[in-house]
């Protein structure tokens, strides 16, 4: 599947974000190992930090199929730039991402941005860093 095609799927995801508090709408697109697609939107709460965001709930979907592993994920809001992952999302990415793993972050200008979880979250943490020598 195609750069292109990932990013339409997330913006059709976008179409089910529930942000009755901030009105800001994101959509996410996962293509798995097995090439299938999940999407994800951002689902807030009216107790603001329990807010999931839109990579977050894409992701959490394809690991709950048993998806674990991720060839690509499209986010896409409706920013100036490419949208820019949060830092909690950055973490979750680098769970399941591996450095093959191709991010498209977008808008809806068209304007498409692609990176690595290493140009994302330089030396993030992993369960590597849990082992003992
Ligand atoms: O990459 C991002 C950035 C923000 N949000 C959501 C969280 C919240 O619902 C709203 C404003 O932060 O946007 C996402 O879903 N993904
Ligand atoms: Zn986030």
């Amino acid at each position: 599947m195609d750069k292109l095609t990932l990013v339409k799927e997330a913006i059709k995801a976008r179409e089910s974000a529930y942000t009755p508090y901030s009105k800001f709408n994101v959509g996410a697109a996962v293509l798995s190992g097995n090439d299938k697609v999940f999407l994800g939107c951002n689902i807030e709460n009216a107790s603001y930090g329990l807010t999931n965001c839109a990579e977050r709930t894409a992701i959490f979907k394809a690991v709950s199929d048993k998806e674990t592993e991720m060839k690509a994920i499209a986010i896409v809001a409706d920013t100036d730039g490419p949208v820019s992952p949060c830092g909690a999302c950055r973490q979750v990415i680098a769970e399941f991402a591996n450095q093959d793993t191709k991010i498209y972050l977008a808008n809806l200008n068209g304007d498409i941005q692609e990176t690595t979880i290493e140009q994302l979250l330089p030396g993030y943490f992993t369960s590597k860093d849990m082992e003992r020598s």
